[in-house]
C-alpha cells in the first residue's frame, strides 16, 4: 500500500486487473480493467498543492490469483526545484493551508531515502514530511 509521490499518475494495467483503491472510510475498492481506459491518480504533490482538496489516495494491487499481470504507470511530477504551497485562491478566504510549503526534490528524497520507503514505496506520505497543521 502507497500513496504516488507524483503529482499525478496514470496507469494502464491489463485485463487481470488487481489495482485496489482505499475508499476514504478504510474500504478497499477494486479498479476493473476496462479496455482502452487509462486510471489517473492524484498524487501527493498534487494532495499539498491543492491543501488536501484533491486526495493523494492508498492504493496496492493484489492479485488474487496466481498469474503475471502487466501494467504500466507514468508519474507526472513538479520540477525538483519547485516549492509546493497551496495558492491563495485555492486555501480560500479564511482557510488555513494544511502543509508546509517544501521543495518536491526534499519530498521525494525522503520518500525515496527512507526506510520504510525505500524498495517497496510503502509507508510515509506527505503528512509525514510537511506536517499537517490543522493537528
Ligand atoms: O500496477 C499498477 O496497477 C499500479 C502501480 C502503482 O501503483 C505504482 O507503480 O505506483
Ligand atoms: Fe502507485
Amino acid at each position: 500500500m502507497h500513496t504516488d509521490m507524483s503529482c499525478v499518475t496514470i496507469v494502464c494495467q491489463d485485463e487481470i486487473g488487481g489495482l485496489q483503491v482505499r475508499s476514504r472510510e478504510g474500504k478497499w475498492m477494486d479498479i476493473n480493467p476496462c479496455a482502452d481506459t487509462l486510471v489517473v491518480n492524484v498524487g501527493d504533490l498534487m494532495h499539498a498543492w491543492s491543501n488536501g482538496r484533491l486526495r493523494s489516495s492508498e492504493h496496492r494491487v493484489v492479485l488474487k490469483r496466481n498469474v503475471s499481470r502487466f501494467s504500466v504507470a507514468f508519474f507526472w511530477c513538479f520540477e525538483d526545484e519547485k516549492v509546493i504551497s497551496a495558492p491563495d485562491e485555492v486555501v480560500g478566504e479564511g482557510g488555513a493551508r494544511i502543509y508546509n510549503p517544501f521543495v518536491c526534490r526534499e519530498y521525494l528524497k525522503f520518500r525515496e531515502s527512507s526506510e520504510r520507503g525505500k524498495f517497496d514505496k510503502v509507508g510515509f506520505t506527505v503528512k509525514d514530511f510537511a506536517g499537517d497543521l490543522k493537528q
